[in-house]
Formats: structure tokens, C-alpha cells, sequence
């Protein structure tokens, strides 16, 4: 079988481990893709000290790499969404398909390259850019394709739940484990976009539209970070029976659809809250199937690499017969599900309120929490920290809309007991 070249663009994290691992398992995977499988080409700024690249062509500009004749298929690691992007579409017009790991890519202009990409009859490939070396696109896309799927929760962010881990589990200050996850190299280039969930939300964005057949909207999504939660809200929740998790949420309701990131609380039986470090994991809800949950590592080289070849060899398969799969599954997408803004959405909460040490505080707030519809399930009130006068009273909500919560908390905030911000953070039983 003739084989086919494959040209490197981006030799960082990602970028050398798609090299080593495919240079050390290449007589299984030559032998899985029934053609060789050859990295002719790589473009990078710097060669990789990891990367043994005798006998392969190098450029320093990338660009060089889709211009070669003999290279079949362009691999898209060096990240970001200007140059990125330009290096796609030129890809694409030059007749060439795309692997990335590039979910920012993906998530916002995603639409645009994959309509490109179908005009030219060529394919763009995604498996890395969700939840790294879990093969989640291919399960949704493929293997539930009987399926309606009427949600999914996942942990999408493998940075910010090794953070999240390490903080409960040892204790450990956000901005260290911050930096260890960046010399792992889990975390983004920019890790704000790990910390401020921007990273969890173009997953979400990527998984919704490829679960639902709608459009992919980034700017849709609702999104929270990690950086704003403390040991004591992890410690409350622990004791009500509870793990926080940062999950990214996608459900289609009647009134349309929900895109959501944010700290959750998850009842600590569920599989999903036991899910720690850097591995992520995604459950999915199907009407044929029931819940399935998938697992695995979110980020990092070798993890990452797994997914970038097997969209990788996936395309060397049918190289002759390229795009049998819909970039986003469905062959006809549906622009009728709106989605829903965060004030629409409904779910419990877990609310931590600071109150003056005085006698009727809890009847008070029970009350005030009442007048907007809203009843409790759960109620705890702690003994007042040594610096403070203020006690916490722990609550948890039934489901309520977010907009008659947020009117809730402004009329607790107005209460004179009440001198600092309510915490709130979303809980979701993830049963169906
Ligand atoms: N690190 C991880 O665990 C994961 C990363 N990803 C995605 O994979 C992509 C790559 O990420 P990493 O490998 O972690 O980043 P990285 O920063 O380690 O590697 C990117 C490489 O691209 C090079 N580069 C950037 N612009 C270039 C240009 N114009 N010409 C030549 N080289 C250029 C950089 O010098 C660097 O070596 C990103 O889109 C990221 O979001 C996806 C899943 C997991
Ligand atoms: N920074 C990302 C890398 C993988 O997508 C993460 O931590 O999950
Ligand atoms: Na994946």
C-alpha cells in the first residue's frame, strides 16, 4: 500500500509526543492503518531536544509544510486561533485534511473551517481538542449514534481538576499546584484559560453540538472558573455528602438548550466525583443506552498524542474516501434549538451565607428564601471562625431558576445580618 505522509506543524507538547509515540508504535499502527503511516515533515521555530529528527524534512516556517507536495495530511499542535487558523484553511484549499488538538479553533471557528473543509471534500479531524486521549468525539459521534442524547456533564479541564484535587485532597495553595500543572504541561499556553474555564467552555461548545446537531456558539455558553473557590467551601461539601467538580454541562430541554461551566457540587457516590488529578471524564445520557461515562486522561503529551493519531490513522484508512463521518455528526444540523440564557436555566444550589451571631438569622433567611419560591433541603450552621463574628449558615436549595436566585441572594445581601457576598455554587444530581 502506498503510504501517507504526514507533516507536523508545532513541536511543543503535543507535538512531541505525537512524534515519539507514533515513531514507537509505528509497526502496530502501520499495521491498524493497512498503509504505512510516515512523518515527512515537520514545521517548527526550534527543534525539540525529545525529538530525534534525522531523516525528516525541517522548516521553520509552517507554512512550508503545507505547501509540500508530498505531504497527505497537515497536524495542527501549535495552538491559539490567528496564524492557526490561516494554517488550516490553507491546508484545506491546497486539498490537504487536518488533524487538530486545537479546541479554541474549533469551538470558534469551527463552523467556517469545517464548511471549507466539506466544500473541498477534505476532513478536519478533532479528537485531541476533547478531553485529551478519551476518544469522546468517536463514542458520541459514532458509537451512540442511535441515541437522542438529552445531556452530558463532563470534567473537561484536566489543569483545573488537578488543581481542585490537589486542594482538597493535600491541602495544597491554588497558585503551586497551578504551576506544577504547567510544568506538566497540562495547562494552556495562557492558563487563564484553564483557571477562568474558557478552556472547559470551547470543550463544551465542541461536545453540545456534536451530541445535539446545532451549530457550534461558544459565545453562548455560560461560564465560571475555579480561581474564586476556597477550602471551606470544599470542606462543606465533603461534609454534606458532596465533591465540588468543575463541569461543563450541555442539556436540551423543552424550553432549548443548556451550555453551561461552572463549579458544581455532585453527590460524592456518583463515579463522576470521584474522577481526580488530571483525568477527565464525561457521562453521557442516551435514550437507548442510559447514562454511559467515559475516562481517561484530559491533557498532557503522550495522552493528548493517543487521540491526535487516531484521527490520524482514521483518515489514512479512508484515504481514498475521505469525510464518511459528518465533522459534527449530524449530516443535517438543526438551527431550531435555541439556547438558553443563564437566567433561564434551573438548579439547586449550595449557598454559604455569612450572618451576624444573633438570634431568628435562620428563620430570616428561610423566609426571605421562601418569598422568591425557593425551599431548602438542607441546612447547617457552623460555629463562627476565631477572626470573625460572622457564623456561616450552610444551605442547599431545591432546583429554582437562576433568575429568582439571583433576586434571592440580592435580598439576603440587603438584610443588615448579612455584611459579606453570598457564595453560591450550582449542584446537580446528575441522575438522568
Ligand atoms: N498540552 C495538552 O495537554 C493539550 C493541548 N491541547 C492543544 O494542543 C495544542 C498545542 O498545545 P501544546 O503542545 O500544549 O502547546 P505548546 O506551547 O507546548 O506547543 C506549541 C508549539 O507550537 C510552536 N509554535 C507556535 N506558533 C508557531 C508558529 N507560528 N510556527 C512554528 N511553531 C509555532 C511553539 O513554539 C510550541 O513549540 C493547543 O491547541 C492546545 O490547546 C489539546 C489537548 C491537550
Ligand atoms: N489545558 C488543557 C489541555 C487539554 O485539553 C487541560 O488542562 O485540560
Ligand atoms: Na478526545
Amino acid at each position: 500500500m502506498k503510504p501517507v505522509n504526514v507533516g507536523i506543524c508545532g513541536l511543543g507538547t503535543v507535538g512531541a509526543g505525537t512524534f515519539n509515540v507514533l515513531k514507537r508504535n509505528i509497526d502496530d499502527i502501520d499495521r491498524r492503518a493497512g498503509r504505512p503511516v510516515r512523518i515527512t515533515h515537520v514545521g517548527a521555530r526550534r527543534d525539540n531536544p525529545d525529538c530525534d529528527l534525522e531523516g525528516i524534512q525541517v522548516s521553520r516556517d509552517i507554512f512550508e509544510v503545507v505547501k509540500d507536495p508530498d505531504v497527505h495530511i497537515i497536524v495542527e499542535l501549535i495552538g491559539g486561533t490567528t496564524v492557526s487558523k490561516e494554517l488550516v484553511l490553507a491546508a484545506i484549499k491546497a486539498g490537504k485534511d487536518v488533524v487538530t488538538a486545537n479546541k479554541a479553533l474549533i469551538a470558534e471557528f469551527g463552523n467556517e473551517i469545517f464548511a471549507a473543509a466539506e466544500q473541498k471534500g477534505v476532513v478536519v479531524a478533532y479528537e485531541a481538542a476533547v478531553a485529551g486521549g478519551i476518544p469522546i468525539i468517536k463514542a458520541i459521534r459514532e458509537g451512540l449514534v442511535a441515541n437522542q442524547i438529552s445531556g452530558l456533564a463532563g470534567i473537561i479541564n484536566g489543569t483545573g481538576n488537578y488543581i481542585l484535587s490537589e486542594m482538597r485532597e493535600k491541602g495544597r495553595a491554588f497558585d503551586d499546584v497551578l504551576a506544577e500543572a504547567q510544568a506538566l504541561g497540562y495547562a494552556e499556553a495562557d492558563p487563564t484559560f484553564d483557571v477562568a474555564g474558557t478552556d472547559a467552555a470551547h470543550k463544551l461548545t465542541i461536545l453540545a453540538a456534536n451530541a445535539f446537531g446545532i451549530p457550534l456558539q461558544f459565545d453562548k455558553v455560560y461560564t465560571e472558573g475555579i480561581a474564586e473557590m476556597t477550602q471551606e467551601d470544599v470542606q462543606y461539601a465533603d461534609e454534606l455528602g458532596y465533591r465540588i467538580k468543575h463541569l461543563g454541562i450541555a442539556r436540551r430541554t423543552d424550553h432549548g438548550v443548556e451550555m453551561r461551566v461552572h463549579p458544581t457540587l455532585i453527590p460524592n457516590k456518583r463515579l463522576i466525583a470521584n474522577v481526580d488529578g488530571v483525568m477527565n471524564a464525561v457521562l453521557v445520557f442516551g435514550d437507548a443506552v442510559g447514562p454511559t461515562m467515559y475516562y481517561g486522561q484530559g491533557a498532557g503529551a503522550e495522552a493528548t498524542a493517543s487521540a491526535v493519531i487516531a484521527d490520524i490513522v482514521d483518515i489514512a484508512r479512508d484515504i481514498d474516501s475521505p469525510g464518511l463521518v459528518p465533522h459534527l455528526g449530524f449530516s443535517v444540523e438543526t438551527k431550531d434549538l435555541n439556547v438558553l440564557t443563564s437566567e433561564e436555566i434551573t438548579t439547586a444550589y449550595y449557598l454559604r451565607i455569612s450572618v451576624k451571631d444573633e438570634v431568628g438569622q435562620m428563620a430570616r433567611i428561610a423566609d426571605t428564601l421562601s418569598q422568591f419560591g425557593i425551599n431548602m433541603e438542607a441546612i447547617i450552621q457552623k460555629e463562627a471562625p476565631d477572626d470573625t463574628p460572622l457564623v456561616p449558615l450552610i444551605l442547599l436549595t431545591q432546583p429554582v431558576s437562576e433568575k429568582a436566585m439571583n433576586s434571592a441572594i440580592t435580598a439576603i445581601e440587603s438584610l443588615p445580618s448579612v455584611t459579606e457576598r453570598v457564595v453560591r455554587i450550582r449542584l446537580e444530581r446528575l441522575d438522568s
